[in-house]
This record gives structure tokens, C-alpha cells and sequence, in this order.
């Protein structure tokens, strides 16, 4: 099968005061039609930027894809000219964030918002674009559409408003949706109403996700497989099930472990000490290793992702040996 989004080799630099730093380093990363990838990590792993290179809404000074593709529907992204790339967003490939009100225009109706990508990307008349936002708020699960088209963002609650920005990303039957927290501001029962609404959408359309978060509990409800990333880097990757039962990068495990859950007392919860070096302090061997548990002389050297067995893959040689390769 062609994934509908390749990435390979990506990476994106900052310039920042002594000159040009990686903040997303040689990743590869790659998603199906009807699949969702979880992308994981901490706070400034590196997650958003590379949702941002892929729709090259990266800043427009200090800001540059140094090297890498991302491949989509045949086509290099970092290759199209800023026109052809604006056909492309909004229209094959939606993003949804966490704040949908700093997305949500507060002076139109939602009914407007959905419908002016109708409009705009999909040649409907204004009749047709209103009947089509009533049933994408219908199929986002908002009650009473006909009425609530009619309603500004402010008459919405958290999780009703997070569902209209779903709708307008879906208005235009993208094949690619790329998630950044969007449930993260969200009270745990909406934010699982709001997961399985678009693991719904997922399988309805065939639609390819790219969910990206720092919560593991989010990752087991909603991926089906999972990217793990630390400072800019890969650390590993597995379908979900593998990662949650046979985690095999040390920062994966402290992720875990860290990670509360109904069957484990709050005390025996350990935070991961320290934080995710900036990205003009990154070390030249492995990037975890100054947190590391484990570390060994030869973390000196930068390790490569290498297969632990199946499709399951970690960049750590000293713990790869709980994989099948060994
Ligand atoms: N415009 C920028 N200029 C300089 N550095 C930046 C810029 N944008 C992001 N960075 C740096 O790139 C690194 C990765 O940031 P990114 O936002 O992708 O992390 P993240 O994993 O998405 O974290 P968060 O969950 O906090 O959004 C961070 O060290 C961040 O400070």
C-alpha cells in the first residue's frame, strides 16, 4: 500500500542567536489511508514543527527544511511553489489544533466557517455549501445542526467548538488530517468523545491521521500506531499495542512510567527528571543519554533506528537486544 504521507529524512532548522540548529533531525515517518500514527514526546520533542514542515507553515524568517522529502499523493511537498501549496492545504491536508478559538473566526457563524471552504475549495453555490455545513455538523456529532449552524463560536461549549473545527478541516474531504493536541484542553469524558468521533471519521472516510500529543493515555485510545519522539528524533516506533506492552527505548519506558493509570497507585508514578535539551544544547551521541537510566560509553555515538522484530523499531543499541535482532 502507498502511504498517503511519506516523510523521509526531514529535517527543519532554527536560526537562533550562534547560527542554524536542528529542532527535527532526519526523521522518517509515514501514514496509510485509514490509519492513525501517534506522534509522542514532551514538550519541545519536535512534534508541532514537524506538522508545521509538512505544511510548510514554518515561520518565514530564521525557519528552513534543510534537507528531506515529504511525500504526498506522488508529489514533494518541500518541493511545490507556495501557490500549489495553498491549494494543498485546507483542501487535501487539514490541520486542527488545540485552542480551536484561536482557528474559529468569533465574528461568523460556524455555519459560514464550514461553508466557506465549500465555497471556496469545492465550487458549491452558497445553497449548497449551507445544506453541506449542516450535515458536517451532523456527522461531527453536534446536536440540533439546523440550529446550531446558525450559532457563533462563543455559543458553543469546548468540546462542541473542537467538533466545528473538525467539521471545517473535514469540509473538504481531506485524505490527510494532522491533529496537534486537539483534545488536550478538553475534560477527559469530552476528550473521549472527541477521540472516538474521529476514529469514526478515520474508518468512514478512509482518511489517513496524524495525531500528535504528549499524553500515552490519549496514544491507547486512539492510534494505531506510534512515533515516539525526543529532542527532534525517532526514538522508536511500534503499533501501539507492541509499544504499550514491549517498550524497548529507555525514554519510551520513562514515558510509560510515568503515565498514570487506574491500576497503579499515584506514588508509584516517576516523572522523568530533567527536560528535553534546547535545540542549540543537543549532545552529538544519543540525545536521551544525559537522562538516561541505562547509559553506557558507546551512548557516546549516535545511534541509528534499528528493527527489534516485526515493525517495530528503536534507537538504542544497548537495549535493542529485548527485540528479536539480538
Ligand atoms: N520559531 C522557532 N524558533 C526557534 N526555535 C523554535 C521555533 N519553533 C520551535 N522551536 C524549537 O523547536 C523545538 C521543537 O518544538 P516543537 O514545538 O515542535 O515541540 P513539541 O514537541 O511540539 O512541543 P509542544 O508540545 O510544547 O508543542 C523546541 O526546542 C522549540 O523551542
Amino acid at each position: 500500500m502507498t502511504p498517503v504521507l511519506d516523510i523521509k529524512g526531514l529535517t527543519t532548522e532554527f536560526r537562533v542567536k550562534n547560527g542554524w540548529h536542528a529542532a527535527v533531525r532526519g526523521i522518517d515517518l509515514s501514514v496509510n489511508a485509514n490509519e492513525t500514527l501517534a506522534v509522542v514526546g514532551e514538550s519541545g520533542s519536535g512534534k508541532s514543527v514537524t506538522a508545521l514542515s509538512t505544511l510548510r507553515l514554518l515561520p518565514q524568517t530564521g525557519a528552513r527544511i534543510s534537507r528531506g522529502e515529504v511525500g504526498f499523493g506522488g508529489r514533494d511537498l518541500t518541493k511545490l511553489s507556495e501557490r500549489e501549496m495553498s491549494r494543498i492545504r485546507g483542501n487535501d491536508i487539514a490541520m486542527i489544533f488545540q485552542e480551536p478559538m484561536t482557528s474559529l473566526n468569533p465574528t461568523m457563524t460556524v455555519g459560514d466557517q464550514i461553508a466557506e471552504g465549500l465555497l471556496i475549495h469545492r465550487g458549491m453555490s452558497r445553497t449548497e455549501a449551507a445544506k453541506e455545513a449542516r450535515r458536517l455538523l451532523d456527522e461531527v456529532r453536534v446536536p440540533d445542526p439546523a440550529r446550531r449552524v446558525n450559532d457563533y463560536p462563543h455559543q458553543f461549549s469546548g468540546g462542541m467548538r473542537q467538533r466545528a473545527m473538525i467539521a471545517i478541516a473535514l469540509a473538504c474531504r481531506p485524505k490527510l488530517l494532522l491533529a496537534d493536541e486537539p483534545t488536550t484542553a478538553l475534560d477527559v469524558t469530552v476528550q473521549a468523545q472527541v477521540l472516538s468521533l474521529l476514529d469514526d471519521l478515520k474508518r468512514d472516510r478512509g482518511m489517513a491521521i496524524v495525531f500528535i500529543t504528549h499524553n500515552l493515555g490519549v496514544v491507547a485510545q486512539i492510534a494505531d500506531r506510534v512515533a515516539v519522539m525526543y529532542a527532534g528524533e525517532i526514538v522508536e516506533t511500534a503499533t501501539c499495542d507492541t509499544l504499550f506492552a514491549d517498550p524497548v527505548h529507555p525514554y519510551t519506558e520513562a514515558l510509560l512510567k510515568a503515565m498514570p493509570r487506574v491500576d497503579r497507585k499515584a506514588e508509584s508514578l516517576e516523572p522523568i527528571p530533567g527536560s528535553v535539551p534546547s535545540i542549540s544544547a543537543r549532545p552529538a551521541g544519543c540525545v536521551y543519554a544525559p537522562r538516561c537510566n541505562y547509559v553506557q560509553p558507546s551512548c557516546a555515538a549516535h545511534p541509528s533506528l534499528v528493527p527489534v522484530g516485526g515493525n517495530h523499531e528503536a534507537r538504542c543499541p544497548v537495549r535493542a537486544d529485548k527485540g528479536e535482532a539480538a
